[in-house]
């Protein structure tokens, strides 16, 4: 596996890549030549800087996973992502307190001018009256977005004995009461109410430039606004002539709509907030601290080389995230679904078109159990990688419609995982399955037959007339080609004659082998199926 690092994480980051994989640093890298070199790694590793979009993945066939040292992904394409199957993990929390660190010191800085009089005393003007500033004690300072760092930012601010208020819609009340913070309703009352104003959301397509000229007209005058979020968020153009008429006193920016696309890249960088007085900019440097930096090397190096190996990481953002422990409790039940899943095109043909998953009330985190079944009906079928990220996509793209839902108490198992495959014939073939104990896997039901094996790597399945006979042909065949039967499973429907069976065998049943059956008088249906390992 082989690990491309193309912008800059800690020693101790490295270090752990380095242990387990191929690792290439390759820093300051142009556009051309980056997608140039693409096409030869598994793994990716970013900060904010390189866009990771369409045109990156397409030139990376093998890419396999993007780690983003950091929180933010909106300079990665996670769509695109989530369709190639790409795994895109970052580290949230590991730099979150240096963020709300340097936001509080923004805020201080542009309360009290201090970098502006610093740059004037190193010229040697020492005025003391053009640098007059404000307390922080007794206003009013306004959060938008109280997630992780507005959080953080928050808790800090109250020692200030400032009021906080915050805006954050996605969270309940509960949380703003824990925190100690009062609840604006909405945007306008926070934007109406604070003196100072610090931003704190994600960029998404609701909150880019969710601060612009109307917002800014209801602002406080004098109002100061800091962003150490991301970029885009507030209006630059707005906010320029707010802060040029002295409507907002100042402003301190970590982030901006264009920054460069590399470091140290400063051509044609230009923007018009860095000529005013007012206005306070660092380059990104929320997170740049030796503790940050070193938390967010070591986690996104755990995280990526977790990913490579196939495991369930914590922070990935285009899977359902799990902690480990519960991950160690569901592995058993994701190993099920997956076999479930790919029992269907093992046995049948006609294309699916509707996959409805019921779940025992007991079992957790059944969104990961579903696209596990989902991987498992597409592994025989799709020529593209499938895995837990892009299979509930793939589906989708192909038509298939995903109910999922809770059994209905009664069932005898606690812990059952029903499947119903209906295919375009209308069809329906059904499994149930459950896990004895820690982790021994059966099937209980298959098309409503009362069944109970341990699936196999390899197996066979057959579909047969209930008569004498047959069971000896099929051992007869099955010894000719020298595969050697380790269990059988038979059930049957007297009524209708009808008998079933899986046997588990020690190695691949031929082709040959499975035409000769199906040609044995009795025998309906024959199929070898073979597991993932
Ligand atoms: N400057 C830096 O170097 C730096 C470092 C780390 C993180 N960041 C950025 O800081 C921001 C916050 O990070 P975080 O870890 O606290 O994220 P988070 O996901 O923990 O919190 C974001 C909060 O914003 C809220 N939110 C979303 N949409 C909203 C809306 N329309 N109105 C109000 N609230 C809304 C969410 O409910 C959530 O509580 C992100 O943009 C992240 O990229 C910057
Ligand atoms: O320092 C960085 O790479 C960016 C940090 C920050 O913007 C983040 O989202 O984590």
């Amino acid at each position: 596996m082989k690990v491309l690092i193309a912008e800059r994480i800690s020693d101790a980051g490295l270090d752990e890549l380095k242990k387990e994989t191929d690792v290439e640093v390759r820093l300051g890298l142009k556009r051309e030549k980056l997608l140039e070199i693409i096409k030869d790694f598994d793994a990716l590793i970013v900060r904010s800087e390189i866009k990771v979009d369409s045109e990156l993945m397409e030139a990376a066939p093998n890419l396999k996973v993007v780690g983003r040292a950091g929180n933010g992904i909106d300079n990665i394409d996670l769509k695109e992502a989530t369709r190639r199957g790409i795994i895109v993990v970052n580290t949230p929390d590991s730099n979150a307190i240096s963020a709300a660190e340097h936001t509080i010191g923004l805020i201080i800085a542009i309360a009290r001018n201090i970098p502006q009089a610093a740059h004037a005393v190193k010229s040697q003007d020492f005025h003391r009256n053009k640098y007059k500033g404000v307390e922080l004690y007794g206003k009013t300072l306004g959060i938008i977005g109280l997630g992780r760092i507005g959080s953080l930012v928050a808790k800090r601010m109250k020692a200030f004995e400032m009021e906080v208020i915050a805006y954050d819609p996605y969270i309940s009340s509960e949380i703003f009461d824990e925190i100690g913070v009062k609840k604006a309703e909405t945007l306008e009352d926070l934007l109406r109410n604070s003196d100072i104003i610090t931003i704190h959301t994600p960029k998404t397509r609701e909150t880019v430039g969710m601060i612009g000229e109307k917002e800014l007209a209801i602002t406080k005058k004098g109002v100061r606004i800091v962003n150490c979020a991301r970029g885009g968020l507030i209006n630059e153009r707005a906010l320029c002539e707010y802060l040029k008429s002295g409507h907002v006193a100042a402003a301190a920016i970590d982030v901006l709509e264009k920054e460069p696309s590399y470091e140290g890249d400063n051509t044609g960088f230009y923007n018009p907030l860095i000529e005013l007085p007012n206005v306070v900019i660092t380059p990104h440097l929320g997170a740049s601290t030796v503790e940050a930096q070193n938390n967010v090397g070591i986690t996104v190096a755990r995280e990526v080389l977790s990913a490579l190996k196939g495991q369930f990481t914590s922070n990935a953002c285009n899977i359902p995230s799990i902690d480990r422990e519960m991950l160690d409790l569901i592995r058993p039940y994701m190993k099920l679904a997956e076999i479930m899943g790919s029992f269907y095109y093992q046995i049948e043909s006609t294309p699916v078109k509707t996959i409805e998953v019921l779940f025992s009330k007991g079992l957790l985190n059944t969104e990961i159990l579903t696209n596990a079944i989902l991987m498992g009906l597409l592994y025989p079928i799709v020529e593209e990688r499938v895995n837990f990220v892009n299979s509930r996509y793939l589906c989708m793209e192909r038509g298939i419609q995903i109910i999922e839902g809770i059994l209905n108490d009664g069932d005898d198992y606690s812990n059952l995982i029903d499947l119903k495959i209906v295919n375009e014939k209308g069809q329906e073939v059904r499994f149930k399955g459950t896990v004895y104990g820690r982790d021994e896997i059966k099937i209980v039901e298959y098309m409503g037959y009362d069944v109970n094996f341990e699936p196999a790597q390899y197996m066979l399945f057959i579909r047969n007339e209930d008569k004498p006979g047959v069971i000896g042909y099929i051992g007869n065949i099955l010894g000719e080609y020298g595969v050697n039967i380790a269990t059988m499973h038979v059930t049957r429907r007297k009524e209708e004659g009808l008998a079933l069976m899986m046997l588990g065998v020690d190695s691949p049943v031929p082709d040959e082998a499975i035409y000769r059956l199906v040609n044995v008088n009795g025998i309906i249906t024959a199929k070898a199926i073979t597991l993932n390992p």
